[in-house]
């Protein structure tokens, strides 16, 4: 009876959109909503029928596939997909699975899809099959005996059920085999960068069937002496300055810039940029703004075509009166797509894997969507989306890209999650990336006048003052430059906002060596030559840029806050100035 209807509902599916299309999930959801749901297991089967999979509840998840195509993919080794929340194209299922010949789905009284791939010899045959490998995860089990109520046969469950339950299910498919997999390498090797591909190779090394294990780390090389107290000191090397990188492949350890920390021998460090990015489809950027330039000019006609980027770096380029967010100054000068990556975090933090948040953005371009079938773009050939993304202001960038071949898993939220979380590191991934670039970057002016405050004497009270003040600076500033996309909740809601604003301003370099600046009566740039050891205080400059930019365009009464601090870098102000700043 039930199956009858879901039979109708796929007739009139069919009738309406025409065999092979894709489905219009909100279109039908609309047309069956009265659908009661199927209570018995739904086989992929008879070729060249379209298969409706039904599942009423608010997310709605339908999907149509023909077994015929089923057939075409695995024959093709592709894979094929099912969207478990329509609006999010991200939750593709199932992965590559080359073996897998038949898909069994079971729609769970509560309303959640089983699904059982099934190894075999036979092709979606409609005889009888043999009985499906048990491969429902503890995970799935657990969630279906606890999470889901066993009443509610009819009921649509939660959204949360929803999404655990279909990533639950893919977890219970085995992993798939694209002919490549992603090659990373993380440009730059500082604190935060070493930090970074640290985490990287553990997941490289969790993920083999998703990444290439050996992750490349860019270092700008450089000679260091390692002292007799060190675990390393080699006495036939004696005080002979040795190479950085050498140190780094023999004791996997970066001694300068991220010292005492242990490294998987699967991070390479590479002194050549050329060869470090040579084949690599994942490019992590994590140095200090200020080498941007130089950096993306040696490795511009280095990289693959369609590699894709994410930024790490805080900071903002500002050419001819013009302000860029990093990630997109890349992304346009590399002719890639470039995502951000910020929050709070404390590189060596991290490093000893203390627990913490991050937020990434990331818009997957729409010729790197991947549809059920395998293609980019839905039902497009990847050719068709013509290369096109919307850039940060709302417009179709002037970068066109080179889609990601389909020989590699895709790359969308879903990859990148499994790629940067960790653990100790857990990652939200977000699409707006003006609210995540411009909370990493401003913060550090921010960071910068509570180092002032507090070097000056005054406590909690006043830094409160400066931090509230600082974050309503950054939204303004976003909302006049970036009107188009920017998403304010990102400030409120995620690490990358009021997080990364909190621990900035109590416990991170910029805050904690401009007090030290205050308190010894020398400028910060000094502190910075005598006290970091190479390492580079990102609000010096972002500083400089941002109130040169604001100047340039008549708005300093607008951003009283972040001018005040280039005063008092200048020494033309003092911190007993600022109050005056706000009397008004
Ligand atoms: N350290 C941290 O806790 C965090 C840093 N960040 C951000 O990550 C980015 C990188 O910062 P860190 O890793 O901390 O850098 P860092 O300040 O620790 O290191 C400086 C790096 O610059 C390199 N360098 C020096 N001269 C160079 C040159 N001429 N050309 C190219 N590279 C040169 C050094 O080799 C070193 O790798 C920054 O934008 C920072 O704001 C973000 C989150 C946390
Ligand atoms: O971005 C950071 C914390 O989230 C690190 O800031 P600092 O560069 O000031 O150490």
């Amino acid at each position: 009876m039930a199956l009858n209807k879901v039979g109708k509902g796929w007739r009139e599916a069919r009738e309406h959109f025409g065999a092979g299309t894709r489905s219009r999930p909100k279109e039908l959801h609309r047309r069956h909503r009265s659908i009661p749901p199927p209570r018995r297991r739904l086989r992929v089967a008879d070729p060249g029928l379209m298969t409706l999979l039904y599942r009423p509840s608010a997310l709605a998840p339908y999907k149509f596939w023909r077994a015929s195509d089923l057939q075409q993919q695995q024959q093709q080794r592709s894979f094929v997909g099912l969207f478990s929340n329509p609006s999010r194209r991200s939750h593709r299922f199932p992965r590559p699975q080359p073996n897998v010949t038949q898909l069994h789905f079971q729609i769970h009284p509560a309303g959640g899809l089983l699904v059982r791939p099934f190894v075999g010899s036979r092709i979606f045959s409609t005889s009888p099959s043999p009985p499906p490998r048990p491969t429902v995860s503890p995970r799935l089990s657990q969630l279906l005996a606890s999470e889901l109520p066993s009443t509610a046969l009819s009921s649509s469950p939660s959204s949360t059920v929803c999404r655990s339950l279909s990533r639950t299910a893919k977890m219970t498919v085995p992993n798939g085999s694209f002919r490549q997999k992603h090659k990373v390498t993380v440009i730059g090797s500082g604190n935060w960068g070493t930090t970074v591909a640290k985490l990287l190779a553990e997941s490289t090394r969790e993920h083999p069937d998703v990444f290439e294990e050996e992750v490349q780390m860019w270092v700008y090389e450089e000679k260091v002496t390692l002292p007799k107290t060190s675990p390393h000191y080699d006495p036939a090397v004696g005080d002979e300055p040795q190479n950085l990188t050498g140190i780094i492949n023999k004791y996997h350890e970066n001694v300068k810039y991220l010292p005492n920390i242990p490294l998987p021998s699967n991070v390479i460090a590479n002194p050549s940029l050329q060869d470090a990015v040579k084949g690599s489809t994942i490019l992590v950027f994590n140095f200090p703004h200020e080498f941007i330039n130089n950096i993306l000019r040696q490795v511009k006609d280095h990289i693959l075509p369609y590699a894709r980027g994410i930024s790490c770096i805080k900071g903002v380029t500002v050419t001819d009166d013009k302000i860029e967010l990093i990630c997109e100054h890349i992304g346009d000068t590399l002719g890639i797509y470039c995502g951000a990556l910020s929050g709070a975090n404390i590189a060596s933090e991290i490093a000893n894997e203390e627990w913490c948040e991050t937020t990434i953005a990331y818009n997957t371009p729409p010729c790197d969507i991947r549809s059920a079938n395998g293609s980019s773009n839905g039902s497009e050939s990847p050719a068709s989306s013509n290369g096109e993304h919307k850039d940060s202001r709302g417009q179709v960038s002037k970068t066109k890209l080179v889609p990601l071949p389909l020989d590699y898993p895709p790359l969308d939220h879903e990859e990148f999650h499994k790629l940067f979380s960790r653990p100790y590191f857990t990652v939200s991934m977000v699409s707006d990336v003006v609210g995540v670039s411009l909370g990493g970057a401003l913060k550090n002016i921010v960071a910068i006048a509570c180092g002032f405050v507090e070097g000056h004497g005054w406590n909690m009270t006043a830094k409160t003052a400066v931090m509230r003040r600082g974050m309503l600076e950054i939204i303004a500033f976003a909302r006049e430059f970036f009107p188009e996309t920017i998403q304010e909740k990102t400030f409120w809601e995620e690490s990358a906002g009021w997080g990364d604003m909190i621990v900035s301003c109590t416990a991170a370099r910029n805050w904690r060596y401009s007090k030290m600046a205050v308190e010894r009566g020398v400028s910060v740039q000094e502190i910075e030559r005598t006290e970091l050891n190479g390492q580079k205080l990102q609000g010096i400059s972002t500083t400089r840029e941002v109130s040169s930019f604001l100047r340039s365009r008549g708005l300093e009464n607008h951003y009283p806050l972040f001018m005040a601090v280039e005063l008092i870098l200048d020494q033309k102000i003092k911190v007993d100035d600022i109050p005056k700043l706000f009397r008004k």
